[in-house]
């Protein structure tokens, strides 16, 4: 018997009538959601692990993100993520270069002409800018030549983002853009030495040298990383809220690379029975007032270096995600000698999403993890992990730590892994 294969036309239009289809379920699911979302109120707060407004948001996101690809030609698809990728960042980065965002009033707008006056360009290559920026919802520009912020630009303006766009537009970019030179010369980018933001930036220093020398930037990255208590998924608040910490009061925890003691401050405000001893680099530590709070001090110690305290729980927040796997061992090694029976170890860190049913429906949180991921390689040659790399990583140096699980409520994109030392 033979076997009709369908020709070139038939399997065109077959594959045509599925996409249809597809676009089709999206298209109700879409509806659904929308729906839904309008009957919320919505009632999300910094302090929310996810709401379900957020979630069906981003689920209507993530819907309408995969409906639109459905609908896209490949070369026209290919083109925008290529052609227009580029020139997207391209013209972001010289509109806030140049001092646009904060030349345009927040409210009401400014004429063309005097916009340009103030930024220095001429009005029609500004004119052409702006178009651009249009067509991905920044800026507006009336018949009257009157140029406004859209609501997504006003971001570029005013709230946690603007101060802090400036490094957004000068390293990520860069960065990203040179991960083949990094990979060609190395095979990898397993180590700060080898990322592609030494290609980038044009370097020999790392991305944490670099950044000691330009403290400038230094500044704008630790407010980026402050700011994140903005966005409920990746909010430190929320720490406080997944993980029981009475299991510590009356003991002591250790913030292993604690930076300023932010996130031991929000847990100890929900649960004051804790003693913390917060360690970090000298550069980090000298700098900082005396604590303000007798349940907390700062400590100076390098954690490539053997611990030398043993304590009840040993807390590491964003640790090895900057650190390839041969450094996060090192750290290990260096905890090990501390360890005794019973002591813990609490690892937050962003975890790899779980697949949700509809994949488009996990888009979302899939977009956010795998970007940090690639940016922990561009930048500083690391990883995010899932948990069973965790735990691979910490089991290959203590096997003695037993994994207890991880603690990481829907919507949160960050978990609190848990070991407890069993002796070995
Ligand atoms: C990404 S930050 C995380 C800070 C803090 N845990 C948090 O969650 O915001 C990494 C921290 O590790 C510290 N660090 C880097 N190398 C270190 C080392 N060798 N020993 C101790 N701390 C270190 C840095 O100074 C910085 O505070």
């Amino acid at each position: 018997m033979t076997v009709e294969t369908p020709s070139t036309a038939e399997a065109l239009r077959l594959a045509n009538a599925s996409t249809t289809a597809e676009v089709l379920r999206l298209a109700n699911a879409i509806q659904e959601a929308a729906q839904r979302l309008a009957a919320l109120r919505d009632e999300s707060s910094p302090d929310d692990v996810l709401s379900e407004h957020e979630q069906l948001r981003q689920q209507l996101i993530g819907r309408m993100a995969h409906a639109s690809r459905l609908l896209q030609n490949p070369i026209d698809y290919l083109k925008g993520l290529t052609q227009g990728g580029a020139l997207d960042v391209g013209v972001v980065r010289a509109l806030v270069l140049l001092g646009v965002p904060k030349a345009v009033p927040l409210t009401g707008g400014i004429p063309l002409e005097a916009l340009a006056g103030t930024v220095k360009v001429d009005v029609s290559t500004l004119g052409r800018l702006l178009d651009y920026a249009g067509t991905l919802g920044l800026f507006t520009v009336s018949d009257e030549q009157l140029v406004r912020h859209s609501r997504l630009s006003a971001g570029l303006a005013q709230g946690t983002y603007a101060p802090i766009v400036e490094w957004d537009v000068t390293i990520p970019p860069v960065s990203a853009l040179r991960l083949y030179e990094a990979l060609r010369a190395n095979g990898n980018c397993e180590g700060a030495e080898r990322a592609s933001f030494q290609f980038g930036m044009e370097t020999n220093e790392t991305f944490y040298e670099w950044h000691k020398a330009n403290p400038k930037y230094a500044a704008f990255f630790r407010l980026g990383m402050e700011s994140e208590k903005e966005d409920p998924r990746t909010a430190p608040q929320n720490l406080a809220r997944i993980y029981d910490w009475t299991v510590f009061d009356g003991k002591t925890v250790i913030d292993l690379g604690g930076s300023t003691g932010h996130v031991a401050r929000l847990v100890a405000d929900k649960y004051p029975g804790i003693d913390w001893i917060i360690q970090d680099l000298p550069e980090t530590i000298k700098p900082l007032p005396p604590s303000d709070r007798a349940n907390m001090r700062f400590e100076e110690h390098d954690f490539f270096h053997t611990q030398p305290r043993s304590v009840d729980g040993y807390f590491l927040r964003y640790i090895f995600h900057n650190w390839a796997d041969s450094d996060c061992r090192r750290i290990l090694a260096g905890l090990k000698p501390a360890l005794r029976p019973g002591a813990r170890l609490l690892v937050a860190e962003m975890v790899q999403p779980v697949p949700t049913a509809a994949r488009e429906d996990g888009w979302v949180e899939e977009r956010l993890f795998t970007r940090r991921d690639m940016q922990m390689m561009s930048y500083v040659g690391a990883h995010e992990r899932t948990v069973d790399e965790y735990r691979r990583l910490v089991d290959g140096v203590i096997p003695g730590l037993r994994f207890l699980g991880c603690h990481k409520p829907m919507g949160s994109t960050v978990g609190i892994l848990e070991w407890i030392y069993t002796a070995e």
